[in-house]
């Protein structure tokens, strides 16, 4: 069995780690890390667990929890997992890390969109970017895995195929996200309250979201020349999804048919990756509690865009799911083992 500790297991991410995980055939977890909830039973504070876990919670202590586990995962907040990593930690068990702290290469980057200072920059040039569709045999070798983030990973999935095999303007690309609440996490903020959610979408981070690196990062290694492009982002109000709907200038005349043949060429075999048929564009229930990701496109004919669409559950596919999927691939496990839920519905 592989023992996994999760550092920040009280937070909405780490729950869905501890979900996953408790139900995963090769795995126990040894450690429910907490900052505020420290000598607390996890069930009392998540009562869906209930009879399902009769742990306490720990500490973030992650040099002892480094000599108990054979991996760690870090679910808290930007800049903790930097500030406790260090040589001997990574001696003695993997780290799959669910925040930006080393997904980003440069550090210039990542200290401007994050208002952060790094506090272990030398780790970055050896984390390897732990979206398994695309860095599956990276990940396999890896001892530090960057978890890549929920608007991410479905806007990079949906705009691969695209921009790898040149079918797009990379200057032209733009995508209009939404996610549900879940994805401001657990802690109490006014703007996430009831209140202010309901009933109410808005955009947020325009032009200034930090997935914005991200994305254009991983689209720029994809075509082998720097990608600029508008991400913005909406909250609106339900628990848990993704749907980016992403638009780009097609640079050819291409049928419906050719694109779904790009799309064929990295997703034919994907488990997680559902390209749908003709005319039918992802609902974000259509995934809710899986890790897939679905999309759908249609090429505008009259404007020469192709607009494609992508739909994750953000806490799934898009944070918990993809880090369990990179924990199996780090210990030569079947990718999909303990992932094969059955999305929910209604
Ligand atoms: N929510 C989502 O959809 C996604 C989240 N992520 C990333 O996952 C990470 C966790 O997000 P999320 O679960 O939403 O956040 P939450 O706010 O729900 O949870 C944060 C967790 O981190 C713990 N924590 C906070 N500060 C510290 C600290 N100083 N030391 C130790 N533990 C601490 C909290 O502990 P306690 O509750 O005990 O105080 C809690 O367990 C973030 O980096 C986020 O960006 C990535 C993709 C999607
Ligand atoms: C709705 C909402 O607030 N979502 C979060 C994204 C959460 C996430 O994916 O965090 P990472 O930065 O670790 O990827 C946000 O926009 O900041």
């Amino acid at each position: 069995m592989i023992k996994a500790g999760i550092i920040g297991s009280t937070g909405y991410a780490g729950a869905e780690l501890a979900r996953l995980l408790l139900g995963h055939p090769e795995a126990e977890i040894v450690w429910y890390g907490s900052r505020s909830y420290v000598g607390q039973e996890y069930s009392s504070i998540y009562r869906n667990m209930f009879r399902m876990v009769d742990a306490q919670c720990l500490d973030d202590n992650m040099e002892e929890l480094a000599k108990e586990a054979d991996v760690i995962f870090t679910a808290t907040p930007q800049g903790l997992c930097a500030s406790l990593v260090n040589d001997g930690i990574l001696s003695e068990t993997k780290i799959v890390d669910l925040s930006a702290d080393f997904r980003i290469k440069d550090v210039a980057v990542y200290e401007k969109w994050y208002g952060l200072e790094h506090k272990s920059p030398q780790y970055i040039p050896e984390a390897v970017y732990g979206l398994c569709e695309i860095n599956r045999e990276d990940v396999k070798k890896a001892r530090l895995v960057a978890n890549p983030g929920c608007y991410t990973t479905c806007s990079i999935l949906t705009l691969y195929p695209l921009v790898k095999e040149g079918l797009v303007d990379v200057s032209s690309i733009i995508i209009d996200a939404k996610s549900g609440t879940s994805g401001a996490g657990r802690g109490a903020k006014v703007p996430n309250l009831f209140c202010e959610v309901n009933e109410s979408m808005k955009a947020y981070g325009v032009a200034s979201h930090r997935h914005t690196p991200e994305i254009e990062e991983q689209l720029g290694y994809a075509c082998g020349q720097p990608v600029l492009l508008n991400f913005t982002p909406h909250l609106v109000p339900m628990n848990r999804g993704i749907l980016a709907t992403t638009y780009a200038n097609l640079k050819t005349h291409v049928t419906w048919e050719e694109v779904k043949a790009a799309y064929d060429k990295y997703y034919e075999n994907e488990f997680f990756v559902r390209v749908l048929p003709e005319g039918v564009y992802p609902e974000t229930r259509w995934v809710e509690g899986s890790n897939f990701v679905d999309i759908g496109f249609k090429i505008d004919e009259r404007t020469g865009r192709i607009i494609a669409i992508g739909a994750l559950d953000n806490l799934v596919k898009g944070a918990a799911g993809q880090a369990v999927q990179n924990m199996n691939l780090l210990f030569g496990l079947k990718e999909n083992m303990g992932l094969t839920q059955v999305p929910m519905f209604p």
